[in-house]
């Protein structure tokens, strides 16, 4: 087994440390043995591994736009241990089977850990319940139709009620489909109106989201809302936390940063769901994630082959890559203009994702006798982003041309170095 020694690292808290890896766990240096390899980390940052609650991976069902592995590779190169794969693949996640068969294909193909999330309904048609309890057997404790809202309130309030003994979490893409149907694609504003695109209005996700709450209160359920997107979906979540609810919110590192006006070229890359909100929306969700209104950051990494995004907006696949510049951009947006320190970025990142999804062993501290997942990063770096330098089969990287920081130098899963600069 390979054993490391890494020295002069600074830790989240400011302290400068030596960490020594052996068997996959941080051992006393002194317990290393004389031929680990030695890292040099001065002037580095290390981090426990980013833990994605919300990644999509393509296999089964669309290899050419993502595989499990590279997926993967760009969660590494990212500074991710640990990736939640959504269901809505070829077959769905919607049975026990199909769970088993994600973690499988984590565990032969992974380049960090994937833990599969199950489908609320049954091929995700929003009908009928899917098999909660045979997923959350296997250990599935995320689950969500995401792609599509669970828009039935009868639905949502038995998910909700079923999944409590087994402690799962009902993760919703929140979309009212009569307010934002599936031609929706941009936020429905003056600039939806000068381009002639289907607005996809902001209120379309914050009264599901507040419905949604409710029904988390009355049943007692675990709710978290998905890759949220507006001023008035932040109030709800503010509102619902301050009664006490299990709710916990997510966002976009794209929502962080792009606005509506980058659909205005008609660049199908910005095509996402829910959309590019404006600079007020934006505002709003740095400040919730600052002071914890949003519990996490999720990539919602949605891979997208040139030939699905190659058409006019309105008909393009929706999604931007996230995985390897997650990092960056919360960095640039949050860290960087003095709004979040090191440890709330740990805690939005790696901690809590880990804790919602209850992956015990992820999101731990870096300290003696814990799994060792770390990512070393530089704080300092930066350089344009390319989007042919990728692990990603896919090319849809909104950050394409821009400069970000460009902080990744090591990953280190359960005690495997998954990359290096
Ligand atoms: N976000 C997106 O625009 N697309 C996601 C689905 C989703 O997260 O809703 C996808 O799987 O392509
Ligand atoms: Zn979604
Ligand atoms: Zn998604």
């Amino acid at each position: 087994m390979s054993a490391h020694v890494i020295s002069g690292a600074r830790l989240a808290d400011g302290s400068t440390t030596d960490l020594a890896i052996v068997d996959g766990r941080f051992v006393e240096v002194a317990d290393a043995p004389a031929d680990a390899e030695r890292i040099d980390a001065d002037g580095l940052l290390a981090l426990p591994g980013l833990v994605d609650l919300h990644t999509h991976l393509r296999e089964p069902g669309r290899e050419d736009a993502e595989t499990v592995a590279s997926g993967t590779r760009a969660a590494a190169r990212g500074g991710y241990t640990a990736v939640f794969a959504m269901p809505n693949l070829t077959p769905d996640t919607d049975t026990a089977e199909a769970a088993q068969y994600v973690a499988e294909l984590g565990r032969r193909d992974g380049t960090c850990e994937v833990v599969p999330i199950g489908a609320v309904t049954k091929g995700r048609a929003g009908t009928e319940l899917a098999e909660l309890g045979l997923m959350a057997r296997q250990g599935v404790r995320v689950f969500s139709d995401d792609g599509a809202c669970v828009h039935d309130s009868l639905l949502m309030r038995r998910a909700l009620t079923y999944l409590k003994p087994f402690d799962g979490v009902v993760a919703q893409h929140a979309q009212d489909p009569r307010l934002a149907g599936p031609g929706a694609c941009c936020h429905e504003s003056e600039i939806s109106g000068r381009l002639g695109l289907p607005g996809w209005p902001s209120v379309a996700e914050s009264t599901v989201i507040a419905r949604d709450v409710q029904l988390a209160e009355f049943t007692g359920g675990r709710y978290h809302a998905c890759h949220i997107s507006t001023a008035e979906s932040v109030e709800v979540i503010r509102w619902a936390k301050a009664r006490g609810i299990h709710v916990t919110a997510e966002v976009t590192p794209h929502h962080l940063l792009l606005d509506t006006p980058h659909v205005e070229t008609y660049d199908t890359t910005f095509k996402v769901n829910p959309p590019l909100r404006t600079s007020e929306h934006i505002e709003a969700l740095r400040e919730a994630l600052a002071d914890g209104t949003i519990d996490v950051v999720g990539t919602d990494h949605p891979p997208h082959a040139v030939q699905d995004k190659d058409h006019p907006f309105d008909v393009a696949l929706p999604g931007m890559l996230g995985l390897e510049q997650a990092l960056a951009v919360v960095m640039e947006v949050m860290v960087g203009s003095g709004r979040m320190d090191w440890p709330t970025l740990v805690e939005r990142m790696a901690v809590a994702p880990a804790r919602i999804g209850r992956l015990a062993h992820q999101g731990r501290p870096l300290a003696v006798g814990e799994p060792a997942n770390l990512v070393l990063v530089d704080p300092e770096r930066r350089a344009m982003v390319d989007r042919e330098q990728t692990a990603s089969l896919s090319r849809n990287n909104p950050y394409h041309g821009r400069e970000l920081p460009d902080p990744v130098e090591l990953t280190v899963w359960a005690g495997r170095v998954t990359y290096r600069r």
